[in-house]
């Protein structure tokens, strides 16, 4: 998408991290990165939402815009919370840092044009999932990027499930990629481009942090 006298330019110090992730989507729409958030940040952020969710304070997630909103347990069970940033507290602040950090240097290397964020906390219980959809079909045409933090205890099993499959188109059909909700995971992708579904959890609770980049 660039190249080095584009970053001289843009006065951009190179982080090997950030040009993977371009390079992967730039070649297939998708990128996973492990350990993006420090091993301590994805602790607390899990402590976050279980103390969400034992304090009730998470919600049936929803299909449908932020304004016209209804729930189908058929098609998604889990619960969420948005996260507020100007009300987010020490912990919050250092992942929407992280954030940050990512956006300022898409679009000061790729003039990505990000201007806006939006992110929640999710918590899938034992048998929900999400089925197969596109991330722009919430009304949402200015979503660019989706990213989800996976915020499992580090102990989580493969065979909990919960996988999330994405759609990668090819030539002739599509290449479902199977990722596991590793603790510390970022998985960031094309929400215009790419299909993709979280199979159902089969033990244990599944939580994580899934947000958009968007533009205008
Ligand atoms: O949690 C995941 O792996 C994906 C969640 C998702 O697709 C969504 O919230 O739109
Ligand atoms: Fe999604």
């Amino acid at each position: 998408m660039h190249n080095n006298q584009t970053l001289q330019t843009t006065g951009v110090e190179l982080n090997l991290t950030y040009e993977k992730i371009i390079e992967d989507i730039g070649r297939q729409h998708w990128s996973i990165i492990d350990h993006f958030l420090p091993q301590q940040l994805v602790t607390n952020l899990r402590a976050n939402l279980q103390v969400k969710h034992k304090e009730d304070n998470l919600k049936k997630a929803a299909i449908g815009n932020r304004t016209n909103e209804y729930i189908v347990k058929n098609i998604r069970g889990d619960f969420i919370q948005w996260m507020d940033e100007k009300k987010a507290g020490p912990i919050e602040n250092l992942f929407f840092k992280e954030v940050q950090l990512l956006i300022q240097y898409l679009n000061r290397t790729c003039f990505m044009g990000i201007l806006h964020k939006e992110f929640h906390y999710a918590l899938y219980p034992q048998g929900t999932f999400y089925k197969r959809h596109l991330d722009t079909f919430q009304n949402d045409d200015r979503r660019v990027l989706s990213m989800v933090f996976y915020l499992n205890e580090a102990n989580w099993d493969i065979t909990n499930g919960g996988d999330l499959v994405i759609y990668q188109p090819i030539k002739d059909g599509e290449n479902p990629i199977h990722i596991h909700p590793l603790p510390g995971r970022l998985v960031i992708f094309e929400s215009q481009v790419l299909e993709h579904e979280v199979l159902p959890v089969l033990a244990g609770e599944r939580y994580s942090i899934t947000g958009w980049l968007k533009t205008r």
